[in-house]
């Protein structure tokens, strides 16, 4: 299974335009039309997530499955983490592949995660607090994960030690063996 990619069709990194002055910065995290550009296509978000985690914590990878798969718009509003999507599209020519990129308060980038590909980050800061907009509601009954250290998938998460996840995460089905879309 190939691993990295440069990047994967569908997933986009964005970085806003900041200004600074000797008061700060500005920046609009959010633009409709902007982000319409961007990803060349129309996406209505409808939910907002934010979590707090610690160095170390792994928080994925996780999807939700028809008819309630959500696309996500993600950014670290402290912190710095290392933000994972992987296309888990049934004969997607970039199948199992992923891509990965540091979000971080400091660098202000975000990445768009489709719908049809799992997503999950670590946390590469003391703490890390986590924004981002899905395209649809949570749904308990649609969620499903992936192994974060599926060794087909092979993501190179920077801590190799001191990992942390959830009871969940660390039982969750390998790629070959979870349900996809
Ligand atoms: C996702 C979600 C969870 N919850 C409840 C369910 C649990 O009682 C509690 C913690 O949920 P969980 O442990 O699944 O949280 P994360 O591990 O951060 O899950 C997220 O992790 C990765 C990074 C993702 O991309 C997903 O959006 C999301 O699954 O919040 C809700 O009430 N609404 C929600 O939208």
């Amino acid at each position: 299974m190939t691993a990295a990619a440069a990047t994967l069709d569908g997933v986009v990194v964005i970085e806003p335009q900041v200004f600074t002055d000797a008061r700060g910065y500005f920046f609009e995290s959010f633009n409709a039309e902007r982000f319409r550009e961007r990803v060349a296509r129309d996406v209505t978000f409808v939910q907002d997530n934010q979590s707090l985690s610690r160095k170390g914590v792994v928080r994925g990878l996780h999807y939700q499955i028809a008819p309630k798969a959500q696309g996500k718009l993600v950014r670290a509003l402290a912190g710095e983490i290392f933000d994972v999507a992987v296309d888990i599209r049934k004969g997607s020519k970039q199948f199992g592949q992923w891509f990965g990129t540091i979000l971080s308060a400091e660098n202000k980038k975000q990445l768009w995660v489709p719908e049809g590909y799992a997503h999950g980050f670590q946390v590469l800061s003391e703490t890390a607090e986590v924004l981002y907009k899905t395209t649809d509601f949570w749904s308990a009954a649609h969620e499903r994960a992936i192994r974060w250290d599926d060794p087909t998938l092979a993501i190179d998460w920077p801590l190799k030690e001191g990992c942390i996840v959830s009871g969940k995460d660390g039982e969750a089905p390998l790629l070959a063996d979870a349900t996809l879309f």
